[in-house]
This record gives C-alpha cells, structure tokens and sequence, in this order.
C-alpha cells in the first residue's frame, strides 16, 4: 500500500487521474486555468476568459496570473505543493468558488497548477450558507446562555425594560450598586422585578463571574431555614445523613447571595445572620467549626421593614446592616408610561420560537393602562399570554382583546370554558386552584403572606404551588 505514495506513483496517479477528470471537470465548471512553475498562465478555457471579461483567450497566454486575476492564490499552490480544495474568491466585485490543484512531473516536482471555477454565483450554495449562518447564530446564542448560566444569572440590566423616569431612576441605582460592594436592599411590591435587578446588579458587578445564589426565606419551611442558609455538618442529625450539606452561604462565596422575601425571616434566624454579616463568619448546623465567608448579600422584599420593626418582628440593626444602599422599584400602575415597551418586550419573550406574531396596538394598551395591576410586571405577563391564546385576530391584541381577558373589580377572570364540557378532573382541580390563589393575591395586593393565610395553606406551601404554576 506505502509504494501507492512514493513520489514518482503519487505524481504518476495524479497525473492519471487529471487526465482522467480534467475533461469532465473542464465540462462542468464554470471555467478552468492552468499556469506554469513562473505563475505564467499556460491555458485558458473560453469560458473563464469570458467569465473574466477577456475576449479573447489567447491574449492571456505567457502572462502572470496575477497580471490577469490579482486575487489569485494560484502562486501560493505552486510554491506550497498543497491543494487548495475549496475557495471563495473575489473577482470584479463577484464572488467565484474555485478549487486549485499542483500537478507533478515524473520524478514528483511541481511543474505546474489547474484551477477550476466550481460556481460563479453562490446562489446553489445558498441552503448551505444560511444553514451555516444560522448555526452560528444558534451557536453564539447558546454560548451567550451558558455564560450566564455559569454566572448564575439569567438578567442583565437591559433586562430590566422601561424608559419612564421611575424606571430610568432605578437603573441608575442600580449601576451604583454594581460598582460598590455594599449591600443592597431592594423594595417593591411582588412581582416588580426585584429579583431581574438583584441578577443584574450582579452581572454588571465584579463578582460577576462568582456565583449568584438566590434563597426564597419565604419559601423555605421555618424548621429548615437555618441549614438551607448555613450549612450541615456531617452527622448533625442522627442517623441518616452522614455527609457534610453546604449551605447558601458557602455556596455563594466569593459571590452574591440573594435574600428574597427577607421580612419572613424568623426572628432567631435574624440574629444569626446579623452575625454572619457583621463578622463575615458562619458556623454549620451541629458544627463548632467557624468558616469565613466573602459574600455581597442583596436582599429583597415586599414588606414594610420600617412598620416591622416597629411592631417588633424585624430586627433594627439587621435592617441597617442591609440597607447601606436602597433600591425603591414603583408598582407598574405608577410607570404606567412603560407599558407600551414592557409589552413588546414581553409579547417578544412569550412569542420566541413560537409561530405567533404577538402584537398589541396602541388601543390594546391604553386598556391596560385602565387596570391597577397589583401583581405588576408578572401579572401583565400573564394577562398578554391569555389575550393571546384566546386572541382570534391572527395574534393582534387590540382592546377588545385585552378588555376580555382584564381581570375587573368583582368579576375575576374565568377561563371560557364549554358549556357541558367534561375535562379530566385534575384539570379542573388545577385550573380552580390557580384561579383561587390569583384572586387571593390580588385581594392582598400581593401580599403572600396574607393571601396563604385566606386560602388556609402556609406560605411555603404558597410559594409551591406558585413556581410550578410560573
Ligand atoms: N422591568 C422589567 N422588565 C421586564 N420584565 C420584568 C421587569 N420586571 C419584572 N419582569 C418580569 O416579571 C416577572 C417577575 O419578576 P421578578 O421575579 O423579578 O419580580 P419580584 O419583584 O422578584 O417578584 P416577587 O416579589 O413576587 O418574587 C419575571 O418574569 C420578570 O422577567
């Protein structure tokens, strides 16, 4: 097999097989060249010198290439020996597809280079190159997530939509926050974008790429609270787990730590994480064993710390230990100039990579603007997705369609459904329930906490049902 390549068969089967394709390849192409060892243009086709606007062939015979066509990388064929299979190159402002080959004498010197012109118009080529671009495309978005993914943050500041001067207000604070490493407490009813800015903040600060872990003190049972935020050492409960369990605190070292819902913190809890805050150190569950920690905290809430502390349930010198810089963001009916943008942007979210057009016209937008929006940003969200779905006007949200979807005093929103449909029960079951806890939620303005305690469930239970309804 070796003997198939030395030098004198290599050249001899090169020069068989030219001869063997040259004539088919010469058919085919859309014009083809050959030049000497000098660069010097031996042959030409009648095609490519009319391709290349020459007249007649012969003109060009004994001149350099180049000479003829500058762009040429034919001399680079010569003085390498490698082919160059595959090229685009630039010609009279028209891009030629070319393929160039060395070609051996006997004893496997170079005596000489062939060019074929495979496509003189890329449109054959167009699957492939939009296929190409398009993965690209794909490729570059998925990098761009896996950044943020690896930072721990979906948001940036840009995802923070609104041009009203509240909203502008708040991004301004915000990049403040970014620069200093201080903490950060940000206040605004539910669903106002508190956690979108707590990322942001983080991705713009220099701890952007350290971890951001969030903790919803809300969320988690009161028994666990303190392992969720400091840690278990290993055979800190009998029996069972014998392994060490990190907590949010060690997670989050050398980065942010999110405090959602901080104002449902316990109070013997509060003291504990003073301490971690003041002195930097955090002691596991059933472990006398301090560990020092370096984390930005950012805390969040939807209630009234100040009236807190003032009933007793919420400790002062937590609160001023965490509110160094404070980041006020208003409820949505108080920037309501910002719902034409928050619209598109999140019509544009709720319609990626679905088949839906998505709009709204200004009309659709002034209903909005009729309606207080205790949930807020969330709660516009939800109402445009269920315009859309029921939307019979090819995706077009006008007033009409919001007016039907737009919950109203003392008529809650009530899925159409069928008269004498029958569903599967847990359908049903599940539609009542999302519906109870919305109406529980706008009732309280939000408030969690008292919405969990009207429909009779915990708060953790709440937050449950709320992420796997989001
Ligand atoms: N300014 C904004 N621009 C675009 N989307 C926003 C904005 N604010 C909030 N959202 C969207 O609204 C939803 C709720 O936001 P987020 O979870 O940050 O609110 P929150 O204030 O932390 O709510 P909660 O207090 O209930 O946890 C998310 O889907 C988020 O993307």
């Amino acid at each position: 097999m070796s003997e198939l390549f030395t030098n004198k068969n290599k050249s001899g089967l090169t020069r068989d097989l030219i001869e063997a394709l040259f004539p088919m390849f010469e058919e085919a192409s859309a014009g083809a060249i050959a030049v000497d060892r000098e660069t010097n243009i031996t042959w030409i086709n009648g095609s490519y010198s009319q391709l290349l606007g020459l007249g007649d062939p012969s003109q060009a015979i004994g001149k350099p290439v180049r000479k003829v066509i500058p762009q040429t990388r034919m001399p680079e064929v010569i003085e390498t020996g490698k082919p160059l299979l595959l090229d685009i190159m630039e010609h009279n402002e028209q891009q030629l597809v070319v393929t160039r080959l060395p070609y051996y004498d006997d004893q496997g010197g170079i005596v000489g280079a062939v060019a074929f012109v495979l496509y003189d118009d890329l449109q054959p080529l167009t699957p492939l190159v939009s296929k190409y671009r398009r993965l690209h495309r794909d490729l570059a978005a998925a990098r761009k997530a896996l950044a943020k993914k690896s930072r721990g943050t979906r948001y940036s500041l840009g995802d923070f939509v609104g041009g009203s001067p509240a909203a502008l207000e708040v991004k301004r604070r915000a990049r403040l926050a970014a620069g200093r490493d201080m903490p950060v407490l940000l206040l605004g009813e539910t669903g106002t974008g508190k956690e979108v800015l707590a990322q942001a903040i983080h991705a713009v600060s220099p701890r952007a790429d350290k971890p951001f872990v969030g903790v919803n003190v809300a969320a988690v049972p009161e028994n666990l609270l303190e392992a969720e935020f400091f840690g278990v050492a290993p055979g800190a409960y009998t029996g069972a787990d014998r392994r060490t369990r990190e907590g949010k605190f060690q997670l989050a070292n050398g980065g942010t730590l999110f405090l959602d819902e901080v104002g449902d913190m316990p109070l013997p809890l509060q003291a504990k994480l003073l301490r971690a805050l003041q002195e930097g150190e955090i002691e596991a569950l059933g472990s006398n064993k301090v560990t020092t920690v370096d984390v930005r905290v950012i805390a969040a809430t939807s209630r009234n710390l100040e009236a807190m502390i003032a009933e007793g349930s919420f400790r002062s010198d937590l609160y001023y230990r965490l509110n160094v810089l404070e980041i006020n963001i208003p409820p949505l009916r108080d920037r309501l100039a910002d719902l034409g943008v928050l619209c598109e942007a999140l019509l544009g979210e709720i319609c990626e990579g679905q088949d839906m057009r998505g709009e709204i016209t200004d009309a659709g937008v002034a209903a909005l603007g009729s309606y207080d929006w205790p949930g807020n940003i969330r709660e516009l969200r939800n109402v445009l997705e269920r315009a859309l779905t029921m939307s019979e006007d090819g995706d077009l949200l006008d007033a009409d369609a919001i007016f039907k979807v737009l919950p109203r005093a003392g008529q809650r929103l009530v899925s159409p459904v069928p008269a004498r449909s029958v569903r599967p029960l847990a359908r049903i079951v599940a539609e009542a329930e999302a519906q109870a806890i919305e109406e529980a939620l706008v009732t309280c303005r939000g408030n969690r906490t008292k919405a969990a305690r009207l429909l009779g469930i915990s708060r953790s239970v709440l937050y449950e049902k709320l992420a796997k309804l989001s």
